[in-house]
């Protein structure tokens, strides 16, 4: 594989620090140039900016930037140049601004719905997207379909859609019979909706297989992220959700499964560690050697599989309703849970109150959108009206 041109959407987080980790490894394979975040820690994406030699960093919050100028010059001093020489963009679209810059591949690790802009500029510009940011594509979902200049543009990061791509590459998607999701089943697994009710955010916080951003990390207790992830197969792979089923394996080994007609079904199994499927997502259809550890079979595993409680967990549930009711439903979805994950961090609401307050608000939606004739501005004014009514109802919990 000749170098590959990156830019690195949230660098400064979990997905962001373990693709400069795969990159850094794999100097002859990439060079990134560029990177963004939101602006929390100006210091980390200065560092980070410096030591990868980038042309242009973006950062969202203008109040950060003038930290980050500064410690981009600290950090230039530090490595012995006189000038860093790397150009600063700044505000809320300064993600989309460099996403749509010239690149072989552009990874989005940003967290929530706000992805939505920098995937389709990513898109536009024909650049390969290392889509880990699935929020963006279950609200935009026919507006990203329309985006793509070619089949493939996408490569799912996210470790369940890249285990079912490359299980997909065994058949034809007219020999698919059905996707099996895996979930972990998150911190709470085996709890009653009742025992669920006292839990707090440093439970929640708690992931029994992965260490990930806190909104992930929330979304995974509540099975949002499954809800989420349903979508964002059935939006990948052109599969109607019926023919997916979730399935609660604890381990996180198998990260998906793909059932072909004939009554095959190929798993993709590896420890759980997002260097994997980042790495594939950089590299696609190429495989870098030894980006992370393979399964041990010299030693006893036992790998379990059992029904996801719906009673107790009915994000999937509602994830399937959206998808049927209208196409601005799933960015209601998404819009309501995203408040919620928020007021739940801030411990203004029980842990209940989150997939609640977005079964509520999306059985208010007056959602008319058709797949065919939804615009930008719909998905955006569903967006708003829903955050709106999930502050006014969470409010009130
Ligand atoms: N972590 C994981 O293992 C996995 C994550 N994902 C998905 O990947 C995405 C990222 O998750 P994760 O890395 O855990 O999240 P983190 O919270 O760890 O990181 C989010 C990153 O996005 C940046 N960011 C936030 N707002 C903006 C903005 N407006 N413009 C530019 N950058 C912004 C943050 O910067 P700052 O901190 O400065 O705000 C940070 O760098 C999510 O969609 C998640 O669902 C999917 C599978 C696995
Ligand atoms: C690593 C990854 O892809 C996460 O999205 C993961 O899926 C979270 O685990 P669960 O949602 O299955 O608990
Ligand atoms: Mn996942």
């Amino acid at each position: 594989m000749s170098q590959r041109t990156a830019i690195l959407l949230g660098s400064t987080g979990s997905i962001g620090t373990q693709a400069i980790d795969v990159i850094t490894r794999n100097p002859d394979r990439f060079a990134v140039v560029g990177l963004s975040a939101g602006g929390a820690d100006p210091v980390a994406l200065a560092r980070q900016a410096v030591s990868l030699g980038v042309q242009v960093v973006a950062v969202a919050d203008p109040h950060a930037a003038p930290a980050l100028m500064s410690a981009i010059a600290d950090a230039a001093f530090a490595a012995g140049r006189t000038s860093a020489g790397i150009e600063v963009l700044v505000g809320p679209d300064a993600a989309t601004e460099l996403a749509g810059r010239p690149a072989d591949v552009v990874l989005n690790g940003i967290t929530g719905s706000v992805g939505l802009g920098p995937t389709l500029a990513a898109l536009a510009a024909g650049t390969t997207l290392a889509l880990a940011n699935k929020e963006s594509l279950v609200v935009g979902g026919p507006l990203v379909a329309a985006a793509l200049t070619r089949p493939d543009q996408i490569v799912p990061v996210d470790s369940e859609h890249s285990a079912m791509a490359q299980a997909l590459r065994s058949g034809t998607h007219a020999e698919v019979r059905r996707l099996i999701l895996t979930a972990s089943g998150g911190p709470f697994r085996g709890r009653s909706r009742d025992e669920l009710k006292p839990v707090t955010p440093d439970e929640a916080l708690h992931h029994p297989t992965w260490t990930m951003g806190p909104v992930v990390t929330i979304n995974s207790a509540t099975l949002m992220n499954k809800g989420l992830e349903l979508i964002e197969a059935h939006l990948l792979f052109d599969v109607p959700t019926d023919d997916i089923t979730v399935v609660v394996h604890p381990q996180s080994v198998v990260h998906s499964m793909v059932e072909f007609v004939d009554g095959s079904t190929l798993a993709q199994a590896s420890p759980p560690d997002m260097r994997l499927p980042i790495a594939l997502g950089l590299s696609w259809p190429e495989r870098i050697a030894d980006v992370a550890s393979a399964c041990d079979w010299t030693a006893a595993r036992e790998w379990t599989f059992e029904p996801l409680d719906e009673a107790a967990f009915p994000a999937v549930g509602l994830a399937r309703a959206a998808v049927a009711a209208s196409a601005t439903h799933p960015a209601v979805f998404n819009a309501a849970n995203e408040q919620g994950v928020r007021a739940f961090l801030a411990g203004r609401i029980g842990f209940l109150d989150i997939v609640d307050t977005v079964a509520r608000v999306l059985d208010e939606h007056d959602g008319a959108a058709t797949a065919a004739g939804l615009t930008l501005a719909d998905v955006l004014a569903a967006e708003e009206w829903a955050r709106a009514r999930a502050d006014e109802l969470l409010r009130r919990s």
